[in-house]
């Protein structure tokens, strides 16, 4: 894909971001991988969103270099190019908020349990918690890289990134991931929707609902789910 097409495309997927009411002032980016060149295109950090365009976005190659674009790319672009490196040949789009219900959650430190079909659609399991990075590491790296404690959280717990294109950071919110930005975006808006969902549901129950386990493991609905992934029902 040309890059002038990549940048216009990115550049709406972040304008989707305050329009579904995920972010507020410069929160959250959204990135998209094309595997031809290489490369990705990303947010510029610390833009307000009424001022971005096309022409902001910025290039990055796999190790979060920048290779075209005026502005610094965005703060978590380290994590966008991890996740890209690793599972590049699995996703295109990644897209981080700061959207209030996933964080709620990542801040308490738990998965979201797969309460219902709502849920289980999308994401075939509980979305996990992964631990946030310790200050030293933070000091260490001196950037915000997330993509390997993610990547290796997944691999431990044996959660296809597939299955479950959502993760929660602890202490800092959600990223998710498709097969381009746009598919990116959809999850995190679905994410912050079943986040409200599991978080009022345990408010009705009075603390932690019982969920069905075939709702955990597998996804009975799999063959007609609408998740963006499998291309069926609502394909995205
Ligand atoms: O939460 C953080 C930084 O702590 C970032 O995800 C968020 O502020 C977005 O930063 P960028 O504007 O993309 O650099």
């Amino acid at each position: 894909m040309m890059l002038k097409e990549l940048r216009e495309k990115v550049y709406e997927a972040n304008m989707d971001l305050p329009k579904h009411g995920l972010v507020v002032f410069t929160w959250g980016n959204a990135s998209e991988f094309d595997r031809e060149s290489g490369l990705f295109v990303i947010k510029p950090s610390g833009v307000d969103y009424d001022k971005l365009s096309p022409e902001s976005m910025v290039v990055c190659d796999l190790d979060g270099k920048v290779v075209e674009g005026d502005l610094n790319p965005s703060s978590d672009t380290p994590t966008h190019a991890y996740l890209y490196r690793e599972w590049g040949d699995k996703i295109g789009g990644v897209v981080h908020t700061h959207s209030a219900w996933a964080v709620s959650w990542a801040q308490a430190g738990r998965d979201i349990p797969a309460y219902g079909t709502t849920h289980a659609d999308y994401f075939y399991g509980p979305i996990p918690c992964m631990r946030g990075l310790t200050e030293e590491e933070i000091e260490e790296a001196y950037e915000l890289n997330t993509g390997k404690v993610i990547v290796e959280g997944f691999a431990e717990r044996d959660i296809d990134p597939i299955a479950v294109p959502a993760v929660l950071v602890r202490n800092h919110g959600p990223f998710t991931w498709g097969k381009d930005a746009d598919a990116a975006v959809y999850h995190a808006v679905v994410l912050d929707e079943v986040a409200k969902m599991a978080a009022r549901t345990e408010m009705l129950q009075d603390g932690v609902a019982p969920a069905p386990q075939y709702l955990q493991d597998k996804h009975y609905l799999r063959k007609h789910g609408p998740n963006a992934y499998y291309g069926q029902g609502g394909a995205h």
